[in-house]
């Protein structure tokens, strides 16, 4: 396993998304873009929003924690740039509360948009306070260690998505979807024809055909 952070990648190396993909992605849903993505990039459906009111949309900075540590999320925090999503996966040890209120505080003063992590958080009431968009898996009160370990700014895998530094994150409360960053444009101009479309199939249901006629399925036989 890479432990460090990959100071590199962080800065010189990665091509920043354009602020006007990030603007535009804000528009769609990620079911739409999930759809416009080739059926790619869904994360598990047991990462939610805390809150159901919370959207996220900009670009990823992949963390990796060691199960039950969070040192490397405090690391994070001082690293990422204003507007960054932190991505974090915790090696699949669920039974720990990652951030807490402190975290979030000390995240909105660099600008963070959002956290969506594979793991649990804690300290719910304070960080709907603070109207910080967290996604995660649940809600967790066991503290964690923070002997260090993991990685910063290296691609990680939740589930069977890869996350690299820079790629599109967009939540709401659907669940969260991945675009890799030189599929934004392509994955754009596919969601917007979907919607398109999708406005035109609204007006034949209005004209009262059923969507059995509107895609062309035939009935079964019972
Ligand atoms: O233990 C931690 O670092 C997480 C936490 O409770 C906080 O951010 O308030």
């Amino acid at each position: 396993m890479n432990v460090g952070v990959n100071v590199a990648k962080l800065s010189k190396d990665v091509k920043l998304l354009e602020q006007r993909y990030i603007d535009l992605a804000r528009s769609y849903s990620p079911a739409t873009l999930l759809e416009a993505s080739e059926k790619k990039g869904a994360l598990s459906s047991g990462i939610k929003p805390i809150s159901k009111h919370f959207r996220i949309c900009g670009p990823a900075l992949p963390v990796s924690s060691p199960p039950g540590d969070n040192l490397m999320l405090h690391e994070a925090i001082t690293l990422a740039r204003p507007g960054d999503v932190l991505v974090v996966e915790t090696s699949r040890e669920y039974e720990a509360g990652y951030w807490g209120d402190i975290m979030t505080h000390a995240a909105l003063e660099r600008g963070i948009q959002g956290i969506v992590i594979d793991g649990c958080v804690r300290d719910y009431d304070d960080i709907i306070q603070a109207n910080f968009p967290v996604f995660s898996r649940g809600l967790c009160i066991r503290g964690t260690t923070k002997k260090g370990g993991g990685t910063i700014n290296d691609p990680i895998k939740i589930g069977e998505v890869t996350i690299s530094t820079g790629d599109l994150i967009v939540g709401n409360s659907d669940g969260v979807v991945v675009i890799p960053k030189e599929k934004v444009p392509v994955v754009l101009n596919n969601a917007k024809k979907r919607e398109d479309l999708e406005k035109v199939i609204r007006e034949e249901i209005k004209k009262g055909k059923t969507t059995m006629d509107i895609y062309g399925w035939k009935p079964s036989k019972n």
